[in-house]
């Protein structure tokens, strides 16, 4: 059986801690930031008056959305951690509940799935990320080692014709396996 968490190269010497579970039951493992980090609020000005432009029936131009739209765009967190499981499990990570409660962040994607052939992968070494978005207005300032989310290992299921053979080889994460946008 093979179902732990490293370090990725590139923070081995940075002082990070494994994802632990907090108490003897816990399902989720914590993972920590790795780098300090400021999660902009999105209510920024662009946004704002975005809102307010088409309040008050103003023509918006492409450029006002796509500026506007940024104020929106989800961060990547690093968490320096990798995670090897079994070819039939993923791990699951999931906002903690005290993360919108206390600091107004939420996980965009709803949970993230983290693939077992994704550690190790040629372009980022399986490094695991959380995507956050702050929906608060302020900004919040995230410290390397704070607990920003969680992951669980969870086994999956396959159809009865699902080939194996027809299926390329994962090289990356966030869009690599060939969507268009
Ligand atoms: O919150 C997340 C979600 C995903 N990943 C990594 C691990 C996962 O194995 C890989 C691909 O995730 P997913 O399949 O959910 O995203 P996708 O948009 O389909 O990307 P791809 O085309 O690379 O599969 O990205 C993270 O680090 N954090
Ligand atoms: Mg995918």
């Amino acid at each position: 059986m093979t179902r732990r968490f490293a370090i990725v190269t590139k923070y081995q010497d940075a002082g990070l801690h494994l994802p632990k579970r907090a108490t003897k039951q816990a399902a989720g493992y914590d993972f920590e930031a790795a780098e300090d980090f400021i999660l902009p609020t999105i209510w920024k000005l662009n946004f704002i008056k975005l809102l307010f432009g088409l309040f008050k029936g103003e023509t918006m131009t492409e450029t006002d959305y796509l500026t506007a739209d940024q104020a929106l765009k989800p961060l990547l967190v690093p968490t320096g951690i990798k995670a090897y499981m079994n070819h039939d499990e993923y791990l699951m990570l999931a906002n903690r509940s005290s993360g919108p409660l206390k600091r107004r962040l939420i996980l965009p994607n709803g949970v993230g799935v983290i693939d077992a052939d994704y550690a190790d992968n040629e372009s980022n070494e399986g490094e695991i990320f959380i995507q956050l978005l702050n929906f608060g207005v302020k900004d919040v300032q995230i410290k390397k080692g704070e607990r920003i989310g969680q992951g669980i290992f969870m086994p999956f299921l396959v159809t009865d014709d699902d080939a194996q053979d027809s299926k390329q080889d994962r090289v990356s994460g966030f869009g690599s396996t060939g969507d268009k946008k």
